[in-house]
């Protein structure tokens, strides 16, 4: 008997064994009184027993009860809790459980007695938006932050939020947030025009976590990327808008490619050059290009970086439909085309002259030099591969789902995904929409003052 229970013990560990022989002691007590109620009152024993089996099944069948409750329910039920309610639910129910059935626990340990899991925690707080929460966890020795992204979906999925957006924001730590609603669900006003243009910040839009979506224009190239009616003109024009004053001012042009001849046709009087037919368009981006190799040698020996100024403006160069110019022209042209704006792209940066443009098909063969772009931003697109293909190998794995935004203009138009300064994963955006009143009054205030005699 000693021996048995000495095996027992260094079997198990005293704690396990413990709880264990209470566990026997608890079932013990209760048969025997069963088994008094049986002899004295044997109907009562009857309906205890039927009682017990039936909240045994209900207890095994609590998480598809819960399943069901919250499929139901769960929209008015989200409302009903604190946030804060809900989110201890998640910290101390539901993730220990998660993670465990992910397999991103350890097991550590010789056979099953002495099997401890090791099991991320993280570090939980309600977000400033009060839209959910975000969770910072500390992945343990043999996890990357990626083991953790790459299941943002099933997250979501388990906490029926609408949406967990990951990042590493340091070496060895993940950040999951936790989006309880869509705050980019309704479209966004045009951004509003500022007193004077800030080019190292411009407003687009809004992004997912409730801030303001700003992007730098001078230095850069922005590139967009997106299916048809995803939205690139709203992209385009929000850039346009912040640019208006400079505009105004003659410290900003905007020089217009636009071979569909519709798109910015409306706004025309704010563009100081504007080209539709194919040799126009070649002849203008020839122009940018021999404006940067004039800057350039203005430049030689001198400051590294050119200030626009009145008189000696920054300049955009806003390509709509990037493909009708690498593609759908006579080889001669596609030849010119590509030589200029290869230039451009290259020496342009530090002498304001940057580059703006639309493409539906992000494919190599149709943009060749779509690495040369800094800043990428991907819409709406048709296939899971395209995201890639704009913001580079790897985007759709860590998060930007493009191909899974909605076709409804309402719902979907201007939402995309963009790389955030210092962010490894990309962050959702929406830009704002510009509508065509908007467009007359910006050119009704902000076209550039007539210049000659
Ligand atoms: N940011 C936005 N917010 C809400 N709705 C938008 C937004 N952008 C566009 N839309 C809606 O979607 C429609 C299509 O947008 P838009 O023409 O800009 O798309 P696109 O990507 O430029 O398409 P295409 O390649 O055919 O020119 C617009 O008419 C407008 O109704």
């Amino acid at each position: 008997m000693v021996l048995l229970l000495g095996y027992l013990i260094g079997q198990h560990g005293p704690l396990r064994f413990l709880w264990a022989l209470l566990k026997f002691g608890v079932w013990l007590v209760c048969a025997v009184a069963w088994l008094g109620v049986l002899f004295t009152r044997p109907a009562a024993a009857v309906a205890l027993s039927v009682a017990w089996v039936l909240l045994w099944m209900l207890w095994r069948m609590r998480a598809r009860v819960w399943a069901l409750v919250w499929r139901l329910w769960g929209h008015r039920i989200s409302v009903m809790i604190p946030r804060r309610v809900w989110m201890w639910h998640f910290q101390f129910n539901s993730w220990p459980r998660l993670v465990f059935r992910l397999g991103l626990v350890f097991r550590d340990g010789h056979g099953l007695s002495r099997l401890t899991v090791q099991y991320p925690r993280g570090r939980w707080t309600l977000a400033d938006d009060d839209n959910g929460w975000t969770v910072v966890v500390n992945v343990l020795d043999g996890q990357s932050p990626a083991d953790f992204i790459a299941h943002c979906e099933t997250f979501a999925e388990a906490w029926g939020v609408h949406h967990v957006a990951g990042d590493s924001p340091k070496r060895g730590t993940v950040r999951l947030r936790a989006y309880i609603t869509d705050p980019l669900r309704t479209p966004l006003a045009a951004p509003p025009i500022p007193a004077v243009t800030n080019f190292k910040s411009v407003l687009l839009g809004m992004r997912e976590d409730g801030h303001q979506w700003r992007e730098r224009l001078l230095g850069r190239h922005l590139f967009i990327g997106a299916a048809t009616g995803g939205g690139k003109g709203s992209v385009q024009w929000a850039v346009i808008r912040a640019l208006c004053p400079a505009i105004r001012a003659g410290a900003a042009e905007v020089w217009t490619v636009d071979p569909k001849a519709v798109e910015f046709a409306k706004g025309r009087w704010l563009f100081k050059e504007y080209a539709t037919s194919p040799e126009e368009i070649v002849d203008l981006v020839e122009k940018a290009a021999a404006l940067v190799a004039t800057r350039r040698a203005a430049m030689a020996g001198g400051a590294r970086t050119h200030v626009p100024v009145s008189g000696d403006p920054y300049v955009l160069l806003n390509i709509d439909e990037l493909a009708a110019c690498t593609v759908y022209m006579t080889k001669d042209l596609i030849d010119r085309f590509n030589r200029a704006l290869g230039l451009i792209l290259t020496q342009g940066r530090s002498l304001s002259v940057s580059v703006m443009a639309a493409v539906q098909d992000p494919r190599k063969e149709i943009v060749p030099m779509r690495q040369l772009f800094t800043t990428r931003i991907v819409l709406r697109v048709d296939e899971a591969g395209q995201a890639d293909l704009v913001l580079g190998g790897g985007a759709t794995a860590r998060g930007a789902h493009a191909h899974l935004i909605p076709a409804d203009e309402y719902t979907g138009a201007g939402i995309g995904y963009v790389h955030g300064d210092n962010r490894a994963t990309p962050m959702r955006v929406r830009a704002g929409y510009t509508s065509d009143s908007d467009i007359d009054r910006m050119c009704l205030r902000y076209a550039p003052a007539p210049t000659g005699p």
